[in-house]
């Protein structure tokens, strides 16, 4: 591990903080590419990060729920629209769902509220009706997110999110902030640097992150700071992002969108062109090397928070990490072919990553953590 990745992911905080090298990101590519536009994304992510991590710091202090209003008098309504959230969660995160079983039921109606919000924001610009969406219909839905943060919700799904935030510290601003990753795929199709990915993969998943820590909560004997399993949620996100780009770089050339950094791209000898042509040149097999090489980190940056975290919701996260990692694998596995051939994970290697997860995530949170206070 570069340390000077480490100061990519913990830009500020404490005895990571060293300067970019010539092996920044872990890529090969060269420092003043990478590192002065860096910090920008990356300020802008961790001041979310600080925010977010204050609101639970709280919330741990004073040992009570954020209160708001009950807004809900109907229980049964409420319970239905958690139901329905659970059932959206079933049909289209398996194995999340399975994990999210073991959680406390105030927890883990939580979790689905926040996971149907997310899947709603994303079809929005990836679903059915994606080519009619503007930037009208964003604000609309901004709009609704701002009404249901105060207890007025639209629908049944928004009313779970609506009692969800009600009850833990959750902050709109992740959720503004995927919103706002809408926005920006609304607008664009290429990416100069790796900074302006990174921000992309904060709006649209590092925020998931973010969202989800407050409900999944810090175990209680953890040492670690709020900041520090902040940092590793919104590792996870931006690692899955990453892994997601990869994946699907064949997928995205065919709708005209290209979400490799373009730097980076042309200091490996290639452009746009190559990946509209598809064809898994050795330059091809060494970019994509590079790339999985980061994701990776991103990766691990985030198993290191998950032992932190409450004891029931530590395997839900490890089981999605590792099946989501494994996706890297299969893009080896494949000679790097992401144009033609898609990476998945078998359900044979699904079925063993579930209990080496459990057993792992029976381990609580370590003593010497290097993501511990110092
Ligand atoms: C690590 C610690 C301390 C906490 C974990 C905090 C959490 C829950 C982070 C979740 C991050 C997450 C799941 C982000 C979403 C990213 C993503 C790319 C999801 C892919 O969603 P789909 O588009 O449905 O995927 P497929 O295309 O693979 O079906």
């Amino acid at each position: 591990m570069s340390a000077a990745h480490l100061w990519t992911v913990f830009p500020r905080a404490g005895p990571f903080r060293v300067p970019p090298t010539i092996s920044a990101n872990g890529c090969s590519v060269s420092a003043s590419m990478v590192a002065a536009p860096y910090r920008s994304s990356e300020e802008m992510v961790y001041e979310v990060v600080l925010k977010q991590a204050a609101l639970v710091r709280e919330q741990r202090r004073t040992g009570n729920d954020r209160a708001l209003a009950d807004v809900f008098k109907d229980r049964n309504m409420l319970n239905e629209a958690y139901d329905r959230c659970g059932e959206v969660c079933a049909e289209y995160a398996k194995t999340f769902y399975l994990g999210t079983l073991l959680m406390t039921p105030e927890r883990k109606r939580s979790v689905w509220a926040i996971y149907v919000w997310c899947r709603r924001t994303d079809e929005l610009v990836d679903g059915p009706n994606a080519s009619h969406i503007t930037p009208v219909a964003l604000d609309r839905w901004e709009k609704r997110l701002n009404d249901l943060f105060e207890g007025r919700p639209y629908d049944l799904y928004d009313a779970a999110l609506s009692d969800c935030v009600s009850k833990f510290p959750v902050d709109i601003q992740p959720f503004k902030d995927m919103i706002e990753g809408m926005r920006l795929d609304l607008r664009k199709s290429r990416y100069n640097s790796f900074d302006e990915l990174y921000l992309y993969c904060y709006y649209v998943a590092g925020t998931v992150g973010l969202m989800s820590i407050p409900v999944m909560g810090i175990c209680p004997e953890s040492n670690a700071t709020a900041e520090s399993v902040y940092n590793a949620a919104l590792a996870l996100g931006i690692a899955n992002q990453l892994t997601n780009i990869l994946r699907d770089v064949g997928e995205d050339a065919r709708r005209g969108r290209v979400y490799l950094p373009q730097d980076e791209l042309a200091h490996a000898g290639l452009s746009d062109d190559d990946i509209f042509r598809g064809k898994v040149t050795d330059k091809w097999r060494s970019f994509m090397k590079d790339q999985i090489k980061r994701a990776r980190m991103f990766f691990d940056e985030a198993e290191k928070g998950v032992s932190e975290l409450n004891s029931a919701s530590r395997w839900p996260v490890l089981a999605s990490l590792l099946l989501y990692r494994q996706i890297l694998d299969a893009i080896e596995a494949n000679d790097y072919n992401n144009f033609t051939r898609r990476a998945y994970v078998g359900k044979g290697k699904k079925l063993v990553a579930l209990p080496v997860a459990y057993a792992r995530a029976l381990m609580g949170p370590s003593k010497s953590s290097r993501i511990g206070r110092t």
